[in-house]
């Protein structure tokens, strides 16, 4: 109708006035999200990629997916050109995927051709402040939680071709199935270990203002396979941290360990296991040069360089050490506030083998044979590991159980022989110590006597 009425004149200019209208009244804004800000990668683009794939919608037609060879899920990624929107708080946001070849260092040379990537974000321009002080910050958000979610944790160890190549660390996935849920440990202990970790990662703020380096150290201590190492896998699946496990008798160099602990990410726990063999190391030398002289470094030292290193980065970050024997290690370690919790990994417990068997066997009720292992586990000293060991042994629920309780037997019997040969010992050294204490008193006597007899002939000669 609009047609026919209206001549052609007056209709291109009707409708370059509306459109002036609704341009006017709804201005745009577009926000550029490159890839690389000068040097560095731009976050605000790799948070985009992550969370964009999230939104991808039945209208979006070509989809980048691919998969690395040590990743867990596919990756999607949009591809150049598309488009999609997402809304928040009510705002429509626009999203574009865009890039552009520059081909101008050398043509015929692909590998030379560099190309600019970036996200066009559209939206009206009245959401300005909402968009970069509400949305930007939320897409970050959850992109990091979802990379956490994917992401696959590393485990860090010296590689060992040193001194040839030069120290440096060497990563393989962290694949230690080990969590708190199977970790068999005093129930009070593990939830404090739990509350303790959240209470660090949440408190960065916190560390600032009280001017402290955003770090946390726990020293674990007990008998072999009492679940230390499990536990630090457990804690860095927790919290999705890699793992560096730092061997000080690998590092010979002061300087070498200034290199390892700066390359070491954020989010990372650093594990130095058996202290207490490591602390005498055998020969620590500035081998610089030809002059050779004893470095004498200290786990005291060490932490304090790491706390001088640590400070200044701000970054999160753990500390761990683990010993056999609590009781050697150097007294300023152990001294209140050089490490914030001491967790003792202690003998197996009714309590954990009951863990033990719902992880190995499935068992979630009571057994008859419960009673006697209860009773049993009071009177001997069984690791965890030790107990998961014999469990392992049979699918069977009462042959691996019966198993349990002929090894609980058998080391209580070695207890008691054990205790029994200390005893007859203490006794035979009691009865050694008595006999030669009645001896040298008879001998003190004897000698006693013949002084004062001595003495009284001499004041008396008159008399002997
Ligand atoms: N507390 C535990 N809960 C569950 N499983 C455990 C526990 N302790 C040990 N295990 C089992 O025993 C194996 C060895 O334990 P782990 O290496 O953690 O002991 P450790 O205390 O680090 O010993 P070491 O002092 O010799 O290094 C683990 O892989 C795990 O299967
Ligand atoms: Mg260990």
């Amino acid at each position: 109708m609009a047609n026919e009425l209206i001549p052609q004149p007056v209709r291109g200019y009707l409708l370059s006035g509306i459109k002036y209208i609704f341009k006017t009244h709804s201005p745009k804004l577009t926000l550029v999200i490159e890839e690389s800000s000068g040097m560095s990668r731009n976050q605000v683009y790799e948070a985009a990629e992550v969370y964009l794939c999230t939104k991808i919608s039945s209208n979006t037609e070509r989809i980048r997916v691919s998969k690395s060879p040590k990743g867990k899920n596919l990756t999607i990624r949009l591809e150049k050109g598309e488009k999609l929107v997402d809304f928040y708080e009510g705002i429509e946001l626009k999203w574009k995927f865009l890039s552009t070849d520059s081909k101008q260092n050398n043509p015929n040379d692909p590998s030379l051709r560099s190309e600019k990537r970036y996200f066009e974000l559209t939206f009206h321009m009245m959401h300005k402040e909402k968009v970069l002080g509400c949305y930007v910050p939320y897409v970050l958000e959850r992109a990091d939680a979802m990379k956490d979610e994917e992401r696959v944790l590393k485990m860090y160890t010296l590689n060992s071709n040193y001194p040839y190549n030069g120290i440096k660390w060497e990563s393989i996935n962290l694949e230690h199935p080990a969590t708190f849920e199977t970790l068999a440990m005093d129930q009070e202990l593990k939830n404090a270990v739990i509350d303790d970790l959240n209470r660090f990662v949440k408190r960065k703020e916190f560390y600032k203002k009280v001017g402290r380096a955003w770090k946390r150290g726990y020293l674990l201590y007990g008998p072999p396979g009492t679940g230390k190492s499990s536990l630090v896998a457990a804690m860095a699946n927790y919290l999705k941290f890699d793992v560096y496990d730092l061997q000080l008798a690998n590092v010979l160099r002061d300087s070498d360990l200034r290199k390892l602990l700066l390359g070491t990410a954020n989010r990372s726990i650093l594990v130095i296991e058996d202290i207490d063999c490591t602390v005498d190391l055998p020969d620590r030398r500035h081998t610089d040069g030809k002059k050779q002289h004893d470095v004498q470094l200290t786990l005291s030292g060490l932490l304090n360089f790491i706390d001088g290193l640590w400070s200044s980065c701000g970054d999160e970050r753990i500390i761990i050490f683990t010993t056999n024997h609590k009781d050697r290690l150097d007294p300023a370690l152990l001294r209140p506030g050089r490490m914030d919790m001491h967790i003792h990994m202690s003998y197996c417990t009714y309590h954990g083998f009951k863990l033990l068997a719902s992880n190995y066997l499935d068992i979630h009720n009571h057994h008859h044979l419960y009673g006697e292992i209860q009773d049993l586990l009071k009177e001997t000293e069984v690791t965890p590991a030790h107990v998961a060991e014999e469990l392992m042994k049979s699918e069977d629920v009462d042959t691996a159980l019966e198993g349990l309780v002929k090894l609980l037997k058998r080391k209580k019997l070695e207890g008691d022989e054990c205790e029994a040969e200390v005893e007859k010992k203490t006794a035979a050294k009691r009865q050694k110590t008595g006999n030669q204490q009645k001896k040298s008193v008879r001998k003190n006597r004897r000698i006693a006597t013949k002084r004062s007899s001595k003495r009284l002939s001499a004041r008396n000669p008159n008399l002997y």
